[in-house]
């Protein structure tokens, strides 16, 4: 544990990889609209093509050796005089003609050119702006802080508690933790004028949870239990309307607002990859979390079966974790594994939000059993428990009990019995302490008036009761201008291994949920084929005129048929998994780079696969053109991987499934209207030209039309559509193919799924949670 007296400022600074990601999606629109010599142009030299368009100096570096230096606006000449000198191909000047004007006709094409090329800097300054700069522009807005400076200390006041790395935790300030909160409120602010803020916690909260011991914090449904269990731990999610107050210690230190506390902490509702085993899941993790700290994989090992061991979970080591679909571990054996698994780098404090919802007593009590023995090896616990049972309410040591928001005990579970009965509240013999308590401080609603008038009265004079009680049996120090500490953990923020090794870890883990997934192939292979079928049962190809448009049609229904199932799938698969990666992200297990190349990797053999089954069969079905096969099994499965990494993207933006399954349809239809034959380029509105530069269908039908076409001959018999069309070559020509070649669109589509990744990659990183600061409590 290192100290420091310097404040972090808590500013969110862009990260290099994001600006790298900035960096290089310009520098691949730079590329993509102003290639000098296609080919030629290196990454580097394009980076610094971004630059000059940045209106600074800018070298351009060729294979051929030359080297041009202009400045800034100067550039469009020197291209002119490049292109004067034949270095500047045609084709460069018809791109930025109909890209920035719609034609290519003009005479005049200098100044045009010098003016085009005026243009690209004001786009790029825009995309720029947009890539490199916009994380640090949205985590400027009001409320986007995420470290110290929202306590209204002074400089100074703030002592940093850095822990580097997770052996730290254990030993020093965190070793046996005592965390103390007083006066915790929270209210949520109403939009609408004419209503009142609404209070949540009411400000009167306090209590402390203490080494050795585990506290229960119950009450009625809605009462504020979960809520105040995240605000002690600094979890609270960013909401503007959220207004946090309240003051936490640890070992009698005052916490800053900002400090999360280092503890591990069990949400109600936890998901696991479900094909993975128990110990699999423990290997996983326990490599990742302590890969540097136990280096050798009897250390891992002995740990993983320690856990295992602890938990109760010997019996099910090797049984799937499974999920509502696949039938794996019980719901009591789940919620172990994920206790085991917070257990890995051993905290001292656990929190825990209903562990045993959904649980029968026997499983419920199980879990607590194993927390009660974890407590007695000296950890605090704290768990939100809901309608507990007499035998388990009774393996707690204290109890805060809420009612809408407000503090009705604290102190010992032995006590609360005999304390309500001294407020007047007496327990019949047969009735449960768990039962009665909650039956004390719940409100009476929709039975006769009186009875809810004498509800309401029982809960205020508990509440005020209990406003004193607590005051004389949870004092902290009263001078509260004393130093703070600011806890910055880093073992949350910094991956327990090196990226290699966290991208074989995550290879292997998703290859293995992809291929156990039996239902998913076999559902995947079933629709390959069906389709295939359908498709070769519907078209034989000729030679004929007619055959013609039957290609083209044929041709642009697999690319929309695959497009649709590749990006419908991930679409619908993905947010299941963001939510256990976004976790593992955030506990910071790994780096989203090895994680979204992993993923990729691990579904190309099964794409591959897929599109195999689907060409051996629409191939010699529908009769297209011999010896193509290898080609077109390349290109579906390119355009595979693209729509999917399409998906992606949208599964990482989209804040919920719900909003990634509604942008999926205007996603395809304009991915459909822009494939290049059912609008002309030349008719396209100008502002949404970039559309069809980015086309999935386009490129996908584009390089299955050149693949199909290319080398064809067509006899001149009918029936006719238009005039006689003797090559492939003049077939592509109608839909403005000529010209274009496999290596474009394969150049295309890489580019496609490269910078859909690291959008993806931004996305993720964007929308990674932020979380409420506490202030002080007003005075
Ligand atoms: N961010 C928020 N925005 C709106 N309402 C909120 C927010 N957080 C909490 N609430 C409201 O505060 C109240 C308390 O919620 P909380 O989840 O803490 O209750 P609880 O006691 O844990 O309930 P349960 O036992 O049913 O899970 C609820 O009415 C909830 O709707």
């Amino acid at each position: 544990m290192r100290t420091s007296n310097s404040r972090s400022t808590g500013r969110w600074h862009p990260s290099p990889p994001l600006i790298l990601v900035g960096i290089a999606l310009i520098s691949l629109y730079a590329n993509q609209s102003s290639r000098p010599h296609p080919g030629g142009t290196t990454v580097f030299a394009s980076a610094q093509n971004v630059a000059g368009k940045f209106a600074t100096r800018a070298k351009l570096t060729t294979t051929k050796k030359k080297k041009w230096s202009f400045w800034g606006n100067r550039r469009g000449e020197a291209i002119t005089d490049a292109a004067r000198d034949g270095e500047l191909n045609d084709s460069l000047w018809r791109r930025l003609r109909r890209f920035f004007y719609g034609d290519d006709s003009s005479s005049s094409w200098e100044w045009d050119l010098f003016l085009a090329e005026s243009r690209m800097i004001f786009v790029s300054v825009i995309a720029s702006v947009l890539c490199a700069f916009f994380p640090l522009i949205w985590c400027s807005m009001p409320g986007k802080e995420i470290s110290a400076g929202h306590d209204g200390r002074e400089e100074g006041e703030v002592e940093d508690l850095v822990c580097d790395n997770p052996e730290q935790l254990k030993a020093g300030f965190f070793q046996s933790v005592e965390v103390g909160f007083e006066d915790v409120g929270m209210v949520l602010k109403q939009t609408k004028k004419d209503r009142a803020d609404r209070v949540i916690l009411d400000g009167s909260i306090r209590g402390r949870a203490r080494p050795g011991r585990m506290l229960a914090i119950m009450g009625p449904s809605g009462s504020g239990k979960s809520t105040l269990l995240h605000a002690i731990a600094g979890n609270v999610k960013h909401d503007k309307k959220i207004s946090l107050y309240g003051r936490r210690y640890i070992n009698n230190e005052t916490l800053t607002g900002d400090s999360r506390i280092p503890l591990a902490f069990i949400e109600q509702e936890v998901t696991f990859f479900p094909h993975m085993t128990v110990k699999e899941t423990l290997d996983f993790q326990v490599e990742l979390k302590m890969g540097a700290v136990l280096k050798t994989k009897e250390e891992r090992d002995a740990l993983v079966q320690d856990l295992i061991d602890q938990l109760r979970l010997t019996k099910s080591a090797n049984t799937i974790v499974g999920n509502a679909k696949v039938r794996g571990l019980s719901g009591g054996e789940r919620k172990r594994l994920s206790i085991a698994c917070e257990m890995i780098s051993s905290p001292p404090i656990i929190f825990l939000d209903e562990p045993t919802s959904g649980l029968d007593s026997y499983q419920a009590a199980q879990v607590i059993e194993t927390l009660r023995r974890l407590a007695d090896q000296g950890k605090t616990i704290v768990s939100v428990i809901h309608q507990p049972s007499q035998h388990v309410f009774q393996l707690f040591d204290d109890l805060l009990l809420l009612s809408e928001g407000r503090l009705m005990y604290f102190g010992e579970v032995s006590k609360v019995r005999s304390y309500m009965s001294d407020l007047g509240y007496e327990c019949e013999s047969e009735v449960g302490t768990a039962e009665h308590i909650l039956d004390c401080v719940s409100r009476v609603v929709g039975a006769d008036a009186e009875a809810e008038r004498l509800s309401e009265k029982r809960i205020e004079v508990i509440a005020s009761q209990a406003i004193k009680h607590t005051r004389e049996l949870v004092a902290f120090g009263e001078d509260h201008t004393k130093k703070m500490k600011h806890i910055i953990d880093k073992t949350s923020t910094h991956p327990g291994t090196n990226v290699f090794r966290q991208f074989r870890l995550l290879l292997g883990r998703s290859a293995q949920e992809l291929f156990r997934g039996k239902a998913a192939i076999m559902i995947k292979i079933v629709q390959q084929v069906s389709l295939g079928v359908i498709y070769g049962g519907i078209y034989s190809l000729g030679n004929n005129q007619a055959s013609i448009m039957d290609r083209f049609g044929l041709l642009s229904l697999i690319i929309i048929g695959a497009t649709n199932m590749a990006m419908a799938g991930t679409i619908r698969s993905f947010p299941k998994e963001k939510a256990i990666v976004s976790g593992e992200l955030a506990a910071s297990m790994y780096r989203t780079g090895p994680y979204f190349i992993a993923k990729a990797l691990s579904e190309i053999p099964l794409i591959g696969f897929c599109n195999a089954i689907f060409g051996a069969i629409i191939y010699p079905l529908a009769n297209l053109q011999k010896g193509r096969l290898k080609n077109f099994l390349g290109l579906t499965s390119l355009h595979s991987i693209a729509a999917e990494s399409f998906g992606l993207l949208i599964g990482s933006v989209a804040p919920n499934s719900d909003v990634a399954l509604a942008l999926f349809p205007p996603v395809i239809v304009l991915n459909i209207i822009f494939d290049g034959k059912n609008i002309a380029e030349e008719s396209i509105p100008w502002a949404l030209r970039w559309i069809s530069k980015i086309g999935l269908v386009k490129w996908g039908f584009t390089g299955l039309a050149l693949n199909e076409f290319q080398g064809l001959e067509f006899e001149s018999s009918g029936p006719f559509r238009g005039p006689v069309t003797k090559t492939g070559e003049q077939a592509l020509a109608r839909f403005g193919m000529d010209g274009k070649t496999l290596d474009s669109v394969v150049w295309a589509q890489s580019k496609i799924v490269v910078c859909c990744w690291m959008l993806s990659f931004m996305g993720l990183s964007l929308t990674r949670q932020k979380f409420v600061v506490m202030s002080n409590p007003p005075e």
